[in-house]
């Protein structure tokens, strides 16, 4: 369980983050002040601990006794503070199927192995096991906030909500709607109950963190072709009803499931304006600045820009996409159209665990768009950990909250420590538990942070905090 920190805090050592899509800032020698309500109330550059214990701490009213104030020391050789990752799309309840896909694609992929295991999730316990084991383990890679699918069932995705909150971890958890199109033994009994369940999960949720410090409920029509209309209609009356709630849901994943959509709401059916996939949440009143879109994959130039009008968000899941072979997302082309986008590890269509993973994938998956004709279409590093942090932050409403190390900002951090290589020059890694990644003392910070992003993983972090506790120390 987290650690509240309760006391005022001082980080030291390196600090990066994201300013803009492709530039990251190094704040190097600096102090981050955080209070004990796990705030940033203060950044100073060029600022070593005597500085900051002397002048610093006196002037924010700090006590800076043992028992009043925390320090951290993050200034050892490949060590630097990064903002905690946003996983802007991920289904809690499929973690245990992760790597297990086989040659399927979305649709026959969710009758073969998704919809067995999420239905089997009504098991409380099982339910236990399975969320705390995603919270901790997306914690532990850096996930300070996810945007999480559950099932159906309402009393496990309470659960969920539960455990994220005492795990520490921030958190947007979805009751999943589904009228249609699925197996009788997992699917809401009619439009009316989906609602209704709906309503009771929203209402524990935000009875469990009221003001929602980290905590909230998102409105999750699982896809449009599993919501009949009359629940795609009620669940618009909601969003209406309740403004501050976000949407998260699939769009145009995979060609034959577009297929079905253009089949199944035809536009003489919705009143929308063409046969898109796109146009038909609009016509439902799902399509808004709130909405969380999965994939976004195959989308046409004009849903990309009724996407772009509605400021809607699209959740790029590039290890999904590849893994059940759905396609590759143009991220510069919804860029360019103004589409937020931030990252998703979408497991478990996605293997990994990993936002620092999903990074390197966009990453590469952006180079096989360019090798298709559009040069452009690349991703550099520094615009992927954009799309992980900032991007993300945008993606689920939080970016004036987290994404990066401002003043007013929660401490939602995590301290990553790559693995030096002996200054002996015997070629020895110091400690083979630092990971793959080998600093040899010469490259420059932009070096160390690409061989961050195209060889670390979890080994490399060291520390992770949410609005200031400490939730994940790697021993
Ligand atoms: O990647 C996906 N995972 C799912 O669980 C799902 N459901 C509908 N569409 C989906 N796509």
């Amino acid at each position: 369980m987290a650690t509240p920190s309760k006391k005022d805090q001082l980080f030291l050592g390196s600090f990066i983050h994201s300013t803009k899509l492709d530039e990251l800032t190094y704040l190097h020698n600096a102090a981050v002040f955080v209070d004990a309500q796990g705030k940033i109330v203060h950044v100073e550059r060029d600022c070593d601990e005597q500085r900051a214990r002397e002048a610093l701490v006196p002037r924010l009213g700090w006590g800076a006794g043992e028992d009043e104030l925390v320090v951290v020391r993050g200034g050892g050789t490949g060590e630097f503070f990064f903002p905690g990752f946003v996983d802007t799309h991920l289904h809690a309840s499929q973690y245990p199927n992760v790597g297990i896909f086989g040659k399927s694609t979305l649709l026959d992929w969710l009758n073969t192995y998704t919809f067995p295991l999420e239905a089997s999730l009504s098991d409380q316990a099982k339910a236990r096991k399975v969320y705390s084991r995603v919270i901790r383990k997306t914690l532990s890679h850096g996930t300070t906030c996810a945007a999480y699918y559950a099932t159906v069932d309402v009393p496990s995705t309470n659960l969920l909500a539960d455990l994220c909150l005492s795990y520490g971890q921030r958190a947007l958890v979805g009751r999943v709607c589904m009228d249609q199109l699925a197996p009788s033994y997992y699917r809401d009994e009619s439009p009316a109950a989906s609602l209704a369940a709906t309503r009771e999960s929203i209402a524990y949720i935000e009875s469990i963190d009221p003001s929602r410090s980290l905590i909230r409920p998102v409105l999750t029509p699982r896809f449009a072709p599993s919501c009949s209309a009359p629940l795609m209609r009620g669940l618009g009356d909601l969003a209406a009803e309740m403004p501050h709630l976000p949407i998260q849901t699939h769009i145009s994943e995979n060609k034959n499931e577009i297929a079905l959509v253009a089949e199944l709401f035809p536009k003489a059916s919705t009143g929308a304006a063409d046969d898109s996939y796109a146009g038909v949440y609009d016509a439902f009143g799902l399509l808004t600045d709130r909405t969380i879109l999965a994939h976004g994959v195959h989308l046409s130039e004009s849903e990309a820009t009724l996407i772009a009008s509605r400021k809607a968000k699209v959740s790029h899941c590039p290890c999904s996409n590849s893994a059940i072979t759905s396609g590759a997302a143009r991220v510069r082309w919804l860029l360019e159209k103004g589409v937020v986008c931030g990252l998703g590890t979408d497991m478990s269509g996605g293997y990994s665990p990993s936002v620092l993973e999903a990074a390197r994938l966009a990453a590469l998956v952006s180079r096989h768009v360019a090798m298709g004709g559009d040069e452009k279409a690349k991703l550099s590093v520094e615009e992927v950990l954009y799309l992980a942090t900032r991007g993300g932050a945008e993606v689920v409403g939080l970016e004036d909250r987290v994404g990066g190390f401002e003043v007013g900002m929660d401490w939602d951090a995590q301290l990553v420590g790559l693995g030096v290589v002996d200054p002996l020059g015997e070629g020895v890694v110091d400690d083979q538990e630092d990971g793959n990644v080998d600093v040899f003392g010469w490259e420059t910070w932009p070096d160390l942070v690409a061989k961050w992003v195209y060889n670390g993983d979890d080994r490399n972090t060291k520390k992770v905090w949410v609005k200031g506790r400490l939730v994940h120390e790697r021993k």
